[in-house]
């Protein structure tokens, strides 16, 4: 099943609506996407510091400024929906990065989370998830899969997903989600060495493969 929702994506190499389209964008993105990074490094040393790594360890391997990051701001927006049961506005997920900065609006509620899961191979549906409403200003924040692996399973991903209401009308909903997912060439390791050392990039491309077996042998159950 399809999730209900249309987003834009923004990160190194992707091309930009024009100023004359619309006017100021890319500058006030640009801007708040700096201060996503100021916020997820001020995360990061704390995590880092506690792991036992150089406190400006995820920080660095993180870098924006560095052309191989792979570090995402994703617009997203979900249409009105009216009775929605059985629908998805995103289905059941673990975000696949490292550390993901979410931003919600009043009133646009959906988003559900469930507490950290137990091993980074394992895609368990079913649990108990607890609605998060949704207030301006407010940061939630997501560890991701990679942050998981790099901290030998000490830092848990969580999984979440969002809904419409099952019965009435729900409202658009936009929210802003700025995904820390490392660079490309940086080395991946826990500092007990839990799992093998990999590159981030090769990292990613096991990670998608194995979300994607993992969702095809759910939705086949
Ligand atoms: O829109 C949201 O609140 C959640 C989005 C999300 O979890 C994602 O894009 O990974
Ligand atoms: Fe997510």
């Amino acid at each position: 099943m399809y999730d209900e929702k249309e987003s834009l994506w923004l990160q190194h190499g992707s091309k930009w609506p024009s100023d004359e389209d619309v006017p100021g964008f890319r500058e006030t993105t640009s801007d708040f996407m700096a201060k996503c990074a100021i916020i997820s490094n001020q995360v990061f040393s704390c995590f880092a510091t506690a792991l036992g790594f150089p406190e400006d360890y995820f920080c660095v391997a993180n870098d924006v400024t560095q052309s191989d990051c792979l570090t995402q701001l994703r617009l997203i927006h979900y249409p009105p929906a009216e009775n929605a049961a059985g629908t998805w506005r995103a289905g059941s997920h673990t975000d696949i990065g490292c550390l993901t900065l979410l931003f919600q609006r009043d009133g646009e509620d959906g988003l559900e989370i469930c507490p950290g899961r137990e091993s980074h191979t394992s895609f368990a549906m079913g649990d108990t998830f607890s609605p998060l409403p949704a207030k301006t200003g407010h940061i939630v924040v997501n560890i991701g899969d990679m942050l998981m692996a790099w901290s030998d399973d000490r830092l848990k991903s969580n999984f979440h997903r969002v809904r419409a209401k099952d019965v009435g009308k729900s409202p658009s909903r936009y929210s802003i989600a700025y995904f820390n997912q490392g660079r490309r060439g940086f080395v991946l390791q826990g500092p007990q060495k839990k799992y093998p050392a990999i590159t981030v990039e090769e990292w990613f491309n096991q990670a998608v493969r194995r979300n994607f077996a993992n969702q095809q042998a759910a939705t086949v159950k």
